[in-house]
């Protein structure tokens, strides 16, 4: 069966086991030749192959539900259920999403991008489903990285006590980004080693073939797994929760999927099926990798696994400038500690963590305690430094708010991600934070307009005792290693191009030099703001650039309710200023998914838009 020809997941039910066996290969074909163009996430993908096609041979989607958390290993699902063909769009403008989307398909029901939704959102379903009185399977798909979140144990803990009818497929690669850290990770890899399943086979196998005579299946299985209960691992987490449990099964092993989810299919009450998966299964730059360098991928070579960098030869991610300026800082001031909730290679702490693997720590996916954490660590007397994508960062509000803010206690947040981040689309934009955090008394709230100003603003919050967060966008800026210098708190620096502009032009990050350059080129006597700070706001300056009478165009690429524009706004009401502004910003709707260029065209918020707003206004003066 050709990949590009499933229309439905009927189509693999009449398939033998070795025309699975081969579907499979031919599906990870498909997958790297197809990532490979468009980039997204491979590795998860690559590792659960055989475990979704055997959810879909046995399972009937969509009457069934097929949950998976955070959504980024979805890609065979889409496959199954039709979607092959739209793969050269992958996660472009218009084209299909990266996770799974209700409205793209019937077959999906749910949707994430954040981690460890699946199982509230399976008891939310099975609720219904019994409220209802209908009758479908619901099916979460958990990692063992969003396993070991918060969430997930708050969910685990009411499905343990409700006992609806579930099977939550436990998908163990031993990975989260990177490999999987904490306790729990322990844990895993006790029940991974354990024998409890190998010992459950022979007994099913004989359970099965006996079980003509129309003993209950389920009662069956449920004498079976008391029988080797305890005899290997004493107990398994899951006993602990009040959920059955199979495993440890291998993930690549069709047959023996199948065969299991035949059986846990009509069980009664919540099961846990943990499938044992390698990540990057079959191709083997991702098959080795364990610093989570093929999770998510932009384009690639297959044949020579050579990432295709689009990155200017002088230029550094935003993450590896943070991360380069704490490395000189850290020398200096032994106090300093980093934290991660999980995203060490993706906020570039490598470094860190191997120059000072004793003031470094690896949360896991735990925004929430990963805060909390940080604060106490400050209270302490450290100098944590923490980075954390804005997205996720919202998971964390009320720990920025109530545990770090509320005790003025200095904690350098880097915000990474700020802004627009292209193809991961709606969940994973960085738009919301400045809004979220401007209302919160305390914290500092900064953004730099380049590398050098990035240096300086970390090094002016080590120098002060207060919360102070920097915002950093995704992508990469020209390097600089230059020696720091102290930026005074709520400064916004300006370039005019004369000493009588005409207009102004408030901005903030890498738009303040793509501004002055524009207007440098098109001759425009104009000032621009570089706005570097959202809180506190350059006062002295602002009520200056309000009274000139001049108009003033503030252009942000965040969400406009509660950002820079509402800030300004703000000012000038409670001061009485009747100033021309005109606002840029995106507007009341989440953003969809898209390369970065093409989103800021489609929410007029790219540089020309601003322009010609700027344009507007100086011919109306
Ligand atoms: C709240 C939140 N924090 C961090 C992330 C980033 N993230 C996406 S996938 C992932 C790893 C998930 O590991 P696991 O659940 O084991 O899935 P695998 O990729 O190994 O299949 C992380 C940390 C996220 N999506 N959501
Ligand atoms: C699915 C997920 O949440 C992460 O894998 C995310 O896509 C990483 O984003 P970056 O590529 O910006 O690190
Ligand atoms: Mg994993």
């Amino acid at each position: 069966m050709n990949v590009l020809d499933i229309k439905q997941p009927s189509d693999i039910k009449v398939l033998s086991i070795p025309e699975l066996e081969k579907l499979a290969k031919d599906i990870r074909s498909f997958l790297v030749e197809s990532i490979a163009q468009t980039g997204g996430h491979l590795s998860s993908n690559l590792g659960i192959v055989e475990l979704t096609l055997a959810m879909h041979y046995v399972f009937q989607s969509p009457s069934d539900k097929f949950i998976y958390d955070v959504g980024h290993q979805s890609y065979i699902h889409k496959i199954l259920t039709g979607r092959a063909k739209e793969f050269s769009k992958l996660r472009q403008y218009q084209g299909i999403s990266g996770f799974q989307k209700r409205k793209e398909s019937e077959h999906d029901s749910w949707e994430a991008g954040h981690s460890s939704t699946a199982l509230s959102a399976a008891l939310g379903f099975a609720v219904a489903r019994d409220l209802n009185k209908e009758d479908y399977q619901v099916l979460p798909v958990v990692g063992d990285g969003s396993l070991a979140s918060g969430m997930s144990f708050e969910a685990l803990n009411e499905i343990g006590s409700e006992k609806r009818k579930m099977v939550i497929v436990f998908n163990d690669n031993e990975m989260s980004i990177s490999k999987n850290v904490g306790a729990m990770s322990q844990t895993f890899t006790k029940l991974r080693s354990s024998k409890r399943y190998t010992g459950f086979k022979h007994g099913l196998q004989e359970f099965l073939s006996s079980n003509s005579a129309g003993q209950n299946v389920l009662e069956g299985l449920r004498d079976l797994k008391n029988n080797i209960k305890h005899t290997v691992v004493d107990a398994s987490f899951f006993d602990d929760f009040g959920l059955d449990y199979i495993g440890p099964i291998d993930g690549h092993n069709l047959h023996e999927l199948i065969r299991v989810f035949e059986v846990v299919k009509k069980h009664d009450g919540p099961i846990v099926v943990h499938v044992i998966t390698q990540k990057g299964k079959g191709y083997l730059p991702a098959q080795l990798d364990d610093t989570g360098a093929w999770h998510g991928v932009g384009k690639f070579d297959v044949a020579s696994g050579k990432m295709l960098s689009t990155k200017p030869i002088d230029h550094k991610d935003w993450s590896s400038i943070m991360s380069d300026g704490l490395l000189r800082l850290a020398k200096e001031n032994e106090d300093i500690v980093a934290l991660t909730p999980a995203m060490m290679a993706g906020s570039k702490l490598q470094g860190f963590y191997e120059t000072y693997p004793e003031r470094f720590f690896d949360c896991g996916i735990a925004e929430e305690h990963a805060v909390t954490f940080a604060a106490a660590l400050a209270a302490a007397g450290k100098r944590p430094f923490i980075s954390i994508y804005s997205s996720f960062l919202q998971r964390a509000y009320d720990q920025m708010n109530h545990d770090i803010a509320r005790m003025n206690l200095p904690v350098v947040v880097s915000v990474d991600r700020a802004g627009l981040v292209g193809e991961d689309g709606e969940t994973h934009h960085g738009l919301f934070d400045i809004a979220m955090f401007r209302n919160v008394p305390n914290l500092v709230l900064s953004q730099p307009k380049d590398a050098k100003e990035a240096h300086d603003l970390l090094y002016s919050a080590f120098l002060h005792q207060k919360p102070w967060l920097i915002r950093i966008p995704r992508g990469s800026v020209a390097d600089n290693q230059d020696p720091f210098t102290a930026i005074e708190i709520g400064s916004w620096s300006k370039w005019q191009a004369s000493d009588a502009v005409d207009a102004f032009i408030l901005t903030y990050g890498p738009d303040v030099d793509n501004c002055i350059q524009k207007a440098k080129l098109e001759k425009l006597n104009i000032a621009v703001i570089n706005a570097r700070f959202f809180k506190p706001l350059d006062t002295a300056m602002l009520q200056q650039i309000l009274t000139s009478s001049k108009p003033v165009v503030i252009y942000e690429t965040d969400m406009k309710a509660g950002g820079l524009s509402s800030a300004v706004l703000e000012y000038a009401n409670d001061y009485n200023i009747d100033a021309n502004i005109v606002r840029l910003g995106i507007d009341d709707h989440f953003v969809c998914h898209g390369n970065t260029q093409v989103l800021r065209q489609v929410e007029h918020i790219d540089l020309d838009s601003c322009f010609m707003e700027l344009k507007k206004v100086l011919t109306c003066d």
